[in-house]
């Protein structure tokens, strides 16, 4: 165990944002915190990053209580004195956080080429991009070298350019630190996650790996089209409740369990004898399971 949330709630005046939830962050690994809007994503993380007091329930980090040092947090929206240089934010940033001054320079040169800034560290941020923008946050947040890395929303502003800049850094870091991120973009989410989290309404929907999510809620789809009808062999072959749909053209889709083997089906077909016009695989994507997970 890592981070310990036992409990936590968060009440804004009469509504309830966080109804008692209870979890903790797997150390080394890569969260993702899902949800829909108003979940209440962005209140849990910034609980988990001291910026809000919870209104009940505890997080402790190791038994820590105050655990700020070891937290680097990118909120959803980064705001930059734009006629500020990156080495300027950053050593402002710095400062913030305690960085001792002798190591200063070298954590600022540091993050700037992990986050590709270099060239750029003595122009104005005012003439960035939404991306450079992002990847300055990005080494804001790293730059004490924290332990625990959390990311509001890290994708969901950027471009396909600048979300893949922002998952490659995010790979390269989960070597280095534990994450939790937010995001509502799933097919990133499912590039980087090991973990997910999902909140509907301030309640948990789901907590654990994102293998055991995929496993229990989605299913393989296979599209076959053949010359002749396959019905006869496929109901001696596969439970004929998992059928899910067959036209007279013969055009079958069937909706399986992961655990089916989809060779050993391709096989006993070709075997019989039957002419494969098509046969395709489709497995259910993060976004599949977490539409039915949110809809339960
Ligand atoms: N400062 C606040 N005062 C009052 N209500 C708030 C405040 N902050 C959040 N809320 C409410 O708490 C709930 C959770 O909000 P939160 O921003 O945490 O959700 P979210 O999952 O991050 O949403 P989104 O995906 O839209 O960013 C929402 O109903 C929101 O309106």
């Amino acid at each position: 165990m890592f981070v310990q949330v036992s409990q936590l709630e968060k009440r804004f005046n009469d509504h309830q944002a966080i109804k008692g939830i209870t979890f903790h962050i797997k150390k080394g690994c890569c969260t993702a915190l899902l949800g829909p809007n108003g979940a209440g994503k962005t209140t849990t993380l910034h609980m988990l990053a001291g910026l809000l007091s919870p209104t009940k329930g505890s997080i402790s980090y190791n038994g820590e209580k105050d655990y700020r040092k070891h937290i680097g947090f990118m909120p959803q929206h980064p705001t930059f004195f734009n006629w500020m240089t990156p080495v300027e934010f950053l050593y402002f940033a710095g400062k913030l956080s305690a960085v001792p001054k002798q190591l200063l320079k070298e954590y600022i040169n540091n993050s700037l080429s992990f986050v590709g800034l270099t060239e750029v560290k003595n122009r104005k941020i005012g003439g960035f991009s939404g991306g450079m923008k992002q990847r300055l946050g990005l080494a804001q947040a790293i730059l004490h070298q924290p332990e625990l890395l959390i990311l509001d929303e890290p994708v969901s502003a950027l471009d396909p350019t600048g979300r893949r800049e922002v998952l490659v850094l995010m790979e390269k870091l989960k070597e280095r630190m534990t994450i939790l991120f937010s995001t509502h973009v799933l097919h990133d989410a499912e590039q980087v996650c090991d973990e997910v989290l999902m909140l509907k309404e301030g309640e948990i929907k789901w907590d654990g790996s994102l293998i055991d999510l995929k496993k229990a809620f989605s299913h393989t789809a296979v599209h076959i089209e053949t010359t002749e009808p396959i019905k006869d062999e496929l109901d001696k072959l596969v439970k004929s409740d998992t059928i899910h749909f067959m036209t007279d053209t013969n055009v079958t889709i069937l909706e399986i369990a992961p655990s089916f083997q989809t060779n050993d089906l391709l096989t006993t077909l070709i075997k019989k004898g039957h002419t494969i016009q098509k046969f395709e695989v489709k497995e259910d994507s993060l976004e599949d399971a977490y539409m039915k997970v949110i809809n339960l």
